[in-house]
This record gives C-alpha cells, structure tokens and sequence, in this order.
C-alpha cells in the first residue's frame, strides 16, 4: 500500500488509475457527500503510531500506597525503596575478589526510551547503557528484570530464548538443552567445620563434598557469567505456606524459562510482601548455560551444582533443567526444617472433604502428583512437605508433572492446568497447529510441565492441613514382586521408609534409561541431608503420636519384571488409594505373605482379586 501525496491510497503500482475503486481517507471523504461516513467510534486518542502504541500499555498501579506521610516514623519513598532493592540485588551479585556488585538498573535493556530511574550506585549518572556484553562487566549495567509477570517473561523467552514457543494450549513450551534430568553425580555440598558432623557424607550420601575455596571459585564463575550479560532474571519468592517457617528465596537466572519456572513452583509473593522483602535467606545463582571449568578442583564434568550452607547459598553451572532449582531448595529445606524439629518430606499431600490428610511418599516419577492430585479431594501439594506440629505445610506454590503419555481422560486437572503461565519442558509439538504429542519421547522420556498450583480447580490455599492420618509409601517396583497395596505396622513403615525400595524412572536422573531398582533412603536420597535415621525417627514419632496408618503401594510393575510383566494400571491405582482414603481398606480382610510379611487385603473394590497377590501373578523361573 503506498500514498500517492494526495492523501489517498493505493494498492499495487498504478491501480487506482487502471479502474479500481480509491481506497478513500476521511479527508477526501469530506471534500465528497458523506455517504458512507464512519462517526460511531471516536477518533484514537493519538497523533502518531509511537503515541498509539504509548497508550497501549498503563502505568502499574503502585502496589501499596506508600506508608508514612512526611514527618511520621520512618517513612520509606518509592523511590528510596527501590534504591535499597536494586542494592540489595547488587550486593547478592558482588564479585568476591572485588568486592563490589554490579551497576544494576531496572529494566529491560531493549526498551531504550524507557529510560531507566534508578541505579544500585547514588552517584551514577548515565545517559545511554551498552547493551553489548564486555569482559570487564564493572563498565556496564547489569539489567535486572525483576520479578517479571508471566505474560513478560513469555515474550522474554519467545524474543530471545530459542526453543521457546507457545503450545497451543496457552503454555509456553521450551526446551532445557542437554540435560533433560537431574545430574545427581554433579551435586556438590561444601564441607566445613559445621557440616562435616551435621551432615551425612560417605557411601550412600547424596552429598558430595567440595570445600570453601572452590565453591568460591564456581561462584565466581557464574557471577561473571551472569555480569556479563545485557539483563538477568531475579525472583524474589517464599517457600513454606507455614508462616512461622517461610523462607525467603532469591533467584538470579539468565533465562526467561527459569524465571516462569521458579515464578511458578515457589510462594509468588503478594506486592506488598515483595515490598517488604528485605534480604533473601537463600540466594540460587543460575549460570546453567555457562559450564563449570573441568581443571577445577572436584570437578568432574563441566556440570556442577554447589551448595554452600554457611554462605546460604547454591551455584549452577553448566545444566539448565530447572528441576535442579527446586530440587536443590528442598534439600535445603531438608537441612533448615529439621533444626526446628520439623520434619521435610519429599511426598504429595491431599486432603478429604472430612479433613482427612494423605501423604504421598515416592521417587521421582513413582506417582506422587498424579495421585495427590484427585478431583475427589483437595491438593495440598505435590511433592515437597513440611510435618510440624500443627500439621502439614506445602514448601511450593506449584506442581511439577511428568507429562510423557499425559491424556486428557485419565488426568483431566493436570491437563487443564498446561494453559497459559505453564512451562513445558522438552515436549514435541506439531510445527503449525502447536498441538503436543504427549506420546512423543524424541528429546526425552522426562517431559515436564510446571504450573502454579491454583491451576488445579480444588487446590486447598494457603497449602496447609492438618496432621495425616494416612502415610502412603509409592514404590514404583520394577521387579513386579511387590504386591500392589500392603498394609503396614510402625516398623514396617520406617523399615520400608528407610530401606526405600523403589525403581528409578527412565530419565528423571541423568543417564537412566529403563526402570532401574534401587534403594533411595527416605523415598529422595538424593535430597536429604542428614542421615536417613534422623528423618525416620521423626516420622515414627509422628506418625505414632498422631495414628498415622502406614500403606505401601506398588505403582510399577506386576505380574514380572519390566520387559514382562506390566505396570499396574492407574484406575486400579487409583481405586486401591480410595479405598485407603475411605477407610474401607483399613477395615478390609487381610492376610499375610511370606516374603515381606507385609499384610496384603483378599478384595479391593474395583481391582481384580487374582492381582492383589503377586505369588498368582509372577511366574518365577524355575530353578
Ligand atoms: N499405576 C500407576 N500409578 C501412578 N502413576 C502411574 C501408574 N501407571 C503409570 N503411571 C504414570 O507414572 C507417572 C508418575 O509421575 P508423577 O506422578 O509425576 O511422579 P512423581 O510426582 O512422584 O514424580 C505419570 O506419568 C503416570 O501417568
Ligand atoms: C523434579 C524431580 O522429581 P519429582 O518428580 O519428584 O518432582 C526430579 O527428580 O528432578
Ligand atoms: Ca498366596
Ligand atoms: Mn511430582
């Protein structure tokens, strides 16, 4: 289309004069009778596209009206207010050998007419920021883009991040790179004085010691790294829906994707309590995309993800799956929580419409939100708990599925929550409808998707119950020798608690590629943080304390080992866990078997009897 400086406009070269109709403006509609005139709507408030485009976006209303008026106790100003915040992140990104933090600007560095009001440092004065990346990253701004709404952080990650798109759903689908699970070989924990008797080290351990010097080393690493770039990601968020035991977390990332992520799976906090923030208890320091150097003392591959207790800290380098994030806030919260007498769980929970409270023990994988997630009750959480006095806390503020073979009819709330604000990692998606293929395992077995935990319609908020009256153990057996449900006494509870017979599930670890039996102390090895006893003496008094029944369930396989027999179906599953929640299945007949000595029930409702018992399912070769 092009004007011809009359104010007309044409189509295509000469058009206009060859015959077709003018494409006519108001103004040479006026100099005519208006026989087609246009007055309903009023003109656009706006002389230019620049001034349209202005009014498009409004101002954020501030959040809380500004407290203290002049000459009262300590009135903070707006503007005050955010100088101590961009400080406070300068001072979290500070280079140890320099001791000094970036300058940090709000803002996003590609909006240059926005230009940015305040700086970490008073006696700045700049007029333009590079936007390019130089080496000695103290000439430049760090941009922060701080707690970013999800609609911002999905162009972010669409702009900028490759593999970003959005699913037809709503949700934003992304990809994490080459690590698709967790890379447990690669989790470090700093060993000092303190830890060294506090924490459980040595075979079995999950924590693999590195000392002071060379946490510093890597943190260094990833403060360059992050420096270095045009803008960084920083959340501020809460763990723990206890409000005597929350804990402040900051998260300072490279990607718009980890930023939805933990904007998603922690406590999103209200403006006001973002306004009152202060100093994080925790601070996380994503460099995912940048490795760790191999020639590094402890160093083993160019992955590495440190913990450091003492400093309240964790380094990521050269990994960008996201679960390492929340992972590795739960093992902090395993070490946090016991020293008030709390115990942590890596279990679901959910409760009955009576008050009814369930947890869910079980390795990634093993069912924990596919079964605490149930339309029939209310979602407390899926994965990461805190068992207090009061009775039970979520850490999170989102769930984390795992979605290879999700379908609408057999898990509708999780389905229905993978709309828009929802991450999904490493799925495949039809290149033009943007529809999943759940079914798809082309990047991994491990697809994930990550939502706030109001997605689910009958999510109990704030994420709180109380004390459990059942205590369900999910091991996902791969050997198929485990009865689908057993009941426990006390003992059996902590000997299976302890022992943790279960499978890792093909790829929610790094290099697992089939069901894979192992013994994870605690049902998560890998994220305790004291010796698995400590966790099982609190839950033996708990549950004793409070008549907690213990069940063990089998989500993996009957009737053989994988390769033979076949998983246990989810609407079985499923119905032996209502029968549990009703209390139909404690008062059930039982009898006992003679390999575990565990009690098997001779009928559930809706499950086959002959598959109540494995010795009628298993053909054991013979000998
Ligand atoms: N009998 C079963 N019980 C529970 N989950 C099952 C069963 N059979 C298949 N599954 C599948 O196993 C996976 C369990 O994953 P998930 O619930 O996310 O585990 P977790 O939360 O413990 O990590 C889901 O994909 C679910 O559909
Ligand atoms: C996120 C993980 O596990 P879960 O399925 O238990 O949340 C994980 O192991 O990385
Ligand atoms: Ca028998
Ligand atoms: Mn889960």
């Amino acid at each position: 289309m092009a004007a011809n400086g009359n104010g007309e406009f044409s189509f295509g070269k000469g058009t206009a004069r060859k015959g077709l109709a003018k494409i006519q403006t108001a103004a040479s509609q006026k100099k005519q009778s208006a026989i087609c005139h246009d007055d309903s709507t009023p003109p656009v408030k706006a002389q230019t596209i620049d001034e349209l485009h202005s009014l498009q976006k409004k101002r954020s209303a501030p959040t809380t009206p500004i407290k203290g008026t002049p000459g009262s106790f300590s009135p903070v100003s707006e503007e005050a207010r955010q100088k101590q915040q961009l400080q406070s992140i300068s001072a979290s990104l500070a280079s140890l050998t320099r001791e000094t933090g970036p300058k940090v600007v709000r803002g996003d560095p590609a909006r240059k007419a926005e230009t940015p009001k305040f700086a970490a440092d008073p006696s700045d004065h700049f007029s333009f920021t590079p936007t390019i990346s130089v080496s000695d990253s103290s000439l430049k701004f760090t941009h922060v883009l701080y707690n970013l709404s999800p609609a911002e952080l999905y162009e972010q990650a669409i702009k900028y991040e490759q593999g970003s798109f959005i699913a037809s759903s709503g949700a934003l689908a992304t990809l994490s790179g080459a690590k698709t699970g967790r890379s447990p070989r690669d989790k470090r924990v700093v060993k000092d004085e303190t830890t060294e008797h506090e924490l459980w080290w040595g075979k079995g351990s999950p924590n693999i010691e590195m000392d002071e010097h060379t946490f510093l080393v890597n943190r260094e690493r990833a403060v360059d790294y992050l420096n270095s770039l045009d803008k960084v990601f920083v959340n501020d968020q809460f763990l723990n829906w206890d409000p005597q035991n929350r804990v402040k977390v900051r998260i300072v990332s490279a990607r718009a994707y980890h930023s939805l992520f933990m904007h998603n799976m922690c406590i999103r906090p209200t403006p006001e309590e973002l306004e009152n923030f202060g100093t994080p208890d925790f601070t996380i320091y994503n460099a995912g995309q940048f490795p760790c150097n191999r020639y590094t003392h402890y160093m083993t591959s160019s992955t590495s993800i440190d913990l450091n207790l003492a400093r309240r800290e964790m380094v990521i380098l050269g990994t960008q799956y996201a679960g390492e994030m929340k992972k590795g806030l739960f093992s902090v919260m395993h070490y946090l929580m016991p020293k008030r007498q709390i115990l942590s769980l890596h279990s679901g929970c959910n409760m009955g419409k009576d008050g009814d409270v369930a947890l869910f023990f079980g390795l990634s994988g093993t069912g924990k939100t596919t079964l605490s997630t149930d339309h029939n009750r209310y979602l407390i959480g899926d994965d990461e708990h805190c068992w207090g006095d009061n009775g039970v806390s979520n850490i999170e503020g989102g769930c984390y599925a795992k979605c290879i073979d999700l379908s609408r009819e057999k898990e509708p709330d999780i389905w229905n929550a993978i709309k828009f604000g929802a991450v999904l990692e490493n799925v495949v998606f039809d290149e033009h409808t943007r529809e999943v293929d759940y079914s798809d395992k082309s990047v991994t077995e491990n697809t994930r998707a990550a939502y706030p935990i109001e997605y689910i319609p009958n999510a109990k908020i704030p994420c709180v119950g109380p004390h459990p009256k059942n205590v369900i153990l999910l091991a996902c057996d791969a050997f198929g020798v485990l009865p689908p449900v057993s009941k426990l006494n006390l003992a059996q509870t902590m000997y299976h608690f302890i022992s943790g017979y279960t499978a890792l599930v093909a790829g929610t670890e790094d290099g697992i590629k089939e069901p894979t039996a192992t013994f994870s102390a605690c049902f998560g090895a890998a994220f305790i943080m004291l010796h698995p006893t400590k966790y099982a003496a609190m839950l033996a008094e708990k549950m004793q304390k409070h008549g907690a029944t213990g069940w063990l369930v089998n989500t993996g396989w009957s009737g053989g080992s994988y390769g033979c027999g076949s998983r246990i179906k989810l609407p079985y599953t499923r119905k032996i866990i209502d029968a549990i929640h009703s209390g139909s299945l404690l008062n059930a007949n039982y009898k006992k078997t003679d390999v575990f000595g565990v009690e098997i029930p001779t009928e559930v409702e809706g499950v086959p009897s002959e598959i109540l018992d494995p010795e009628n399912t298993v053909s054991f070769p013979s000998l």
